[in-house]
């Protein structure tokens, strides 16, 4: 590594840690404690630490007046670097953001307009947060220099003939499929650095495969039988007006959807074949909640023989024990959606099934934080070198 090229890490606006003379600085940074190696790790680092201090990353965020566009805006507030310069909206173009949502009324940003009036100028990197069928067309459109992290599913799956079977229609840009690279950002890091467009995964995908992957990688349980059974908050359906989705339909009970069928089944099963060197297929049933927001993914797994209930706690727990948003909690203690309301975080842990050889998993996230926006705003600090918890450190909100 060019060391001497390294010599002042940027913690946040105004404060700077000179490294020049010291062999072996470490830097606090959230809750972990990270070595001048881990926050440097790719060149863009040193570019951004040294040459970009002072320079703000201009961004567009594409469908602001959705959920998960406003989550943008509001974690953007706490972020030192990034700036909006462009916001787009379909039917509400023409809004400010605080007409549209005024919890963001204090936030002193441009007006929205529709894509086609956007200037992308002055803009360095794009939140594409736009249903998903409309998005393949308008990225291929955006200039080629721009960086772009895609909230929709439109370039998740590597097999434009798998995403035309599940999405019901062809794929529009498949050259740009291509160079996609899927953006669950404690498994794909280095690859995402470099990326010029990252998929960022699903809700639902992204709290099964985050505890999933490193069983299937350390071969501790095995691949066939997995059943994963979900349940999301409605803010996982976007702020479109939908019968299904008004107070009275999901208020005071519980219902599954998408039985056998729902789009996010071959994301998962894409995801753990990658890992898994074989073809893994999975039984998926989400749930629809009635809450704003929260995922629980309960998951059903075989063990393979001779693995006991421990060593899927001591793999899960090495895996992410440098990780700032994944929490392998402690033997016993059950994860809440309440614990990472409004948080990147990621709570998981393992339980011994009744039945031996069989073990329980459960993980939690928010959906509109590390299952969208949040985990949107991790990829693009790692793809613009700005170490990846910037303005993702807020504590989850609770009660
Ligand atoms: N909600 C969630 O928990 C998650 C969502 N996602 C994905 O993120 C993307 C955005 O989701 P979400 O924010 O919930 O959706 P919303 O329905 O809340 O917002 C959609 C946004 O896209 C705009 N829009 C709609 N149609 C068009 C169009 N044809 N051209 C241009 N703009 C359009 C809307 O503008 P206007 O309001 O003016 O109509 C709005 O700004 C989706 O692909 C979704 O699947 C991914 C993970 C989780
Ligand atoms: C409650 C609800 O409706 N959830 C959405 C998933 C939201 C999400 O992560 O999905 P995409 O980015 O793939 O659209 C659904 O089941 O389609």
């Amino acid at each position: 590594m060019a060391t001497a090229a390294f010599n002042i890490v940027r913690l946040d606006p105004g404060c700077f840690f000179k490294d020049a003379n010291i062999t072996k600085p470490k830097i606090w940074w959230g809750r972990k404690l990270y070595t001048k190696a881990m926050v440097a790790s790719s060149p863009r680092t040193l570019q951004a630490s040294n040459d970009k201090a002072h320079e703000d990353v201009r961004v567009a965020v594409l469908g602001a007046s959705g959920y998960t566009g406003s989550e943008i805006i509001r974690l953007l507030a706490n972020h030192p670097h990034f700036r909006i310069t462009v916001m787009t909206a379909d039917r509400k173009a023409g809004q400010s953001i605080g007409s549209v949502f005024p919890h963001l009324i204090t936030q002193d940003l441009p007006d929205m307009v529709a894509i086609k009036d956007a200037n992308f100028g002055d803009v360095d990197a794009v939140f594409c947060c736009l249903p998903h069928g409309t998005t393949q067309d308008i990225i291929k459109s955006l200039p080629k220099n721009l960086r772009v992290v895609d909230l929709s599913a439109d370039f998740r799956l590597q097999d434009i003939l798998e995403y035309e079977e599940w999405y019901g229609q062809p794929h529009r840009a498949p050259d740009l499929q291509k160079e996609a690279v899927y953006g669950l950002t404690e498994i794909w890091r280095e690859e995402i650095r470099n990326a010029g467009l990252v998929a960022n995964p699903g809700c639902y995908p992204t709290s099964i495969q985050l505890p999933l992957i490193p069983l299937i990688k350390a071969n501790l349980i095995k691949c066939s039988h997995i059943i994963i059974d979900s349940k999301s908050g409605v803010s996982g359906a976007g702020r479109s007006p939908k019968e299904a989705n008004l107070f009275t339909e999901v208020s005071e009970g519980i219902h599954a959807y998408g039985i056998t069928k729902h789009r996010h089944v071959p994301e998962i099963e894409q995801g753990l074949s990658d890992v898994a060197h074989s073809k893994v297929t999975v039984s998926f049933t989400p749930h629809l909640m009635p809450m704003s927001r929260g995922m629980l993914s309960t998951i059903y797994v075989e063990m393979a023989p001779g693995v006991r209930i421990e060593d899927l706690h001591d793999q899960l727990k090495a895996y992410y024990e440098n990780e700032e948003f994944v929490c392998m909690l402690k033997k016993g203690d059950t994860p809440h959606t309440r614990f990472v309301r409004g948080s990147n975080y990621c709570h998981v842990n393992v339980f011994p099934d009744r039945n031996p050889g069989k073990a329980i998993i459960i993980s939690v996230i928010d959906n509109l934080v590390k299952g969208a926006s949040g985990q949107a705003l991790q990829n693009l600090n790692l793809m613009m070198g700005y170490p990846e918890t910037t303005g993702l450190l807020s504590q989850p909100l609770f009660p």
